[in-house]
């Protein structure tokens, strides 16, 4: 089974948590592309979406699939997306496709964060994935120093312009032994908008597909 097609079944069980007639918040990145599929299979069953990103927006569009503002849509019962990398405590890093502050916010208007990934993601100790953090340009150098004293290499991403029009900075050898503490620590350094990870509000479900089937974790 290639990883690819480990992904789509973890979008595939995801369908399980999908409620009719709710809205659903939709993720972002190749794993959220398989749900996005899938979901137009059964677009009739539900009332609307809310994406984190303007390419997911555009292929839930595609599919026909009614695609709200989160302020029309107010809270909503589900969130489904991937992820770079997650713990045992279901806390993640995200952000490999730049959405992470989008991705933040509808996950933090979802009662539900189902997270879908192959196994590969599942880690002891979350960091060898370098930690991406949205900046604002002006910020760029100041955010970069600040990162230098807590002991990580900031690299700015080439090429990456965030749909809020920021730079994401990725973060490598940060030694995250207390995710909930650097999440909170990072996000005080003026100039960024928030940082992948996602240990304060971490994942309700995690659906990992594998060689040998699904393998459901849940918080
Ligand atoms: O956080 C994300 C995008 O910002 C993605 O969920 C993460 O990068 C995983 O991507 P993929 O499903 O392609 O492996």
């Amino acid at each position: 089974m290639t990883q690819d097609e480990m992904k789509k079944a973890a979008a595939e069980a995801a369908l399980a948590y999908v409620e009719a007639g709710s809205i659903i918040g939709i993720g972002t990145g190749s794993t959220a592309n398989h749900f996005i599929d899938l979901l137009a299979g059964m677009k009739s069953k539900i009332e609307a979406t809310v994406a984190s990103s303007l390419a997911s927006a555009e292929r839930l569009q595609k599919h026909g699939i009614r695609v709200l503002d989160l302020n029309e849509a107010g809270q909503l019962a589900l969130y489904v997306d991937g992820a770079d990398e997650s713990n045992y405590q279901l806390q993640l890093i995200k952000g490999g496709g730049a959405a992470l502050t989008r991705e933040k916010i509808v996950a933090g208007a979802s009662d539900q964060f189902v997270c879908i990934a192959d196994g590969s993601k599942l880690v002891e100790v979350l960091g060898q994935f370098p930690l991406p953090i949205e900046v604002i340009p002006m910020a760029r150098e100041l955010v970069a120093r600040e990162i230098v004293k807590l002991g990580g290499k900031p690299v700015v991403r080439p090429n990456c312009i965030t749909d809020n029009g920021n730079l994401i900075i990725d973060v490598q050898g940060l030694a995250i032994t207390d995710a909930s503490s650097l999440e909170s620590q990072l996000n005080q350094i003026p100039g960024i908008v928030t940082n992948g990870l996602f240990a304060l509000r971490p994942a309700d479900v995690l659906i990992l597909g594998t060689p040998t089937g699904i393998q459901t974790l849940t918080a």
